[in-house]
């Protein structure tokens, strides 16, 4: 598959680490025709998947909360109240490493059998410096343990822990950035997030711990206009951010500020949903700006508990008005791009071959079908997944 969907029927293409050669199987040169084949019997092959934004690392869960939000509380309540991120940060706290690891893998098992190739982790569930080092160690060693690329993201401005009630800009000097020089350090950070919102960061706060994070010439990305409109997505934009998240909230001059800077719209429909929201991104305004759409799972304990990419693609389709072709560019393309990756996402040559093998007959099948379990296998590196 090329391009959005400029598929290619009856192709071939030719791959070692990265992609070749690609083309019509009749147009295959001949230097390649005597090389060891792998006969796909006609089916969709597309670049592997890529969840540009997850919280898998974590430990407990949050089923009691989801009963509450049934009961009526509501998602800010539950965590005024102390309830919500900070439920989970006791659990993440009392975890070991292994124990971390141990509870993340299903998830990542399941995020891969869905067809993804590479997977962004965040930190933001252990709140203290020893603990958000033990998430970023935890998400880097995902990565030694299955055939995945893992992209690391610390988010330790996620939420205000208790001991740091009131006290948000004393918890931004005194554990957000030592905790992002001590990661950075140690090489666990590709990139550095926040949530700016009224029950976590305000804009100024998250702008000093992006103006460090670029000082250690590392990207950011923001959790922006989720729950209102802070002006996250602007800041972020001042900060060359690679993506903005979730925005939901997101005004015009945010969407202007986003396309002048080549911010990409990660949509999180998962969150959307869970929470009930009302107010759906302004796509049609995104779109007509050219800001490049992204949507992932926002695997997380609290808002988004799903581990589907195909399920996100369809939501952000059935909710949002995205079309199949924008879903799947995506957990492609746009994924990668909102990754700092230029190395994947497309079939193009010399990309990675990260492929994804689907049962479908065509792409659109990958968002229309709910929950479904298309794919026949994935190709990472070029070796066929064991
Ligand atoms: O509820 C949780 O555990 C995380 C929620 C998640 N984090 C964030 O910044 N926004 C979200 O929806
Ligand atoms: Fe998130």
């Amino acid at each position: 598959m090329q391009g959005g969907y400029g598929l290619i029927p009856d192709a071939a293409m030719v791959v070692d680490e990265a992609i070749r050669w690609i083309g019509p199987a009749t147009d295959l040169p001949a230097a390649y025709r005597d090389l060891p084949a792998h006969a796909l019997q006609g089916r969709l092959v597309t670049p592997a998947l890529i969840d540009c934004h997850t919280h898998i690392v974590f430990g407990g869960t949050r089923a009691a909360e989801f009963e509450l939000r049934l009961q009526g509380a509501s998602y800010e309540e539950i965590a005024r109240a102390g309830g919500g991120i900070l439920s989970t940060v006791t659990a993440t706290r009392a975890a070991s490493l292994d124990e971390l690891v141990a509870q993340a893998l299903p998830r990542l098992d399941a995020i891969l059998a869905q067809g993804a190739g590479t997977v962004e982790v965040k930190s933001g569930y252990g709140l203290t410096i020893e603990d958000e080092l033990k998430l970023l160690r935890g998400a880097r060693r995902l990565g030694t343990l299955r055939p995945v690329s893992i992209i690391t993201t610390h988010l330790a401005a996620h939420a205000i822990p208790p001991e740091y009630k009131g006290r948000a800009d004393a918890y931004i000097d005194e554990v957000a950035i030592p905790s992002l020089t001590a990661a950075h350090a140690e090489g666990l950070v590709d990139a550095v997030d926040a949530f700016c919102e009224g029950i976590a960061f305000t804009p100024s706060q998250v702008d000093r711990l992006f103006r460090h994070a670029r000082a250690l010439g590392l990207p950011v990305k923001l959790h922006a206009e989720q729950l209102s409109d802070l002006g996250g997505a602007a800041l972020a934009a001042r900060h060359n951010a690679l993506s903005a998240d979730h925005l939901e909230y997101l005004s015009p001059a945010g969407i202007a500020a986003m396309a002048q800077a080549g911010t990409v719209a990660v949509i999180l429909p998962g969150a959307f949903y869970t929470l009930r929201e009302t107010q759906a991104p302004p796509i049609t305004a995104l779109r007509a700006a050219g800001v490049p759409m992204a949507v992932a799972t926002d695997c997380n304990p609290g808002s988004s508990p799903m581990t589907s990419l195909p399920l996100a693609m369809n939501m952000a389709c059935t909710l949002f008005r995205l079309t199949p072709e924008e879903a799947l560019m995506g957990t492609t393309a746009h994924a990668a791009r909102a990754l700092g990756l230029s190395d994947r996402g497309t079939l193009g040559i010399g990309q990675r071959a990260d492929l994804a093998v689907w049962d479908a007959a065509h792409p659109a099948e990958l968002s229309y079908r709910i929950g479904a379990e298309a794919l026949h296998t994935r190709i990472i590196g070029g070796r066929f997944d064991a």
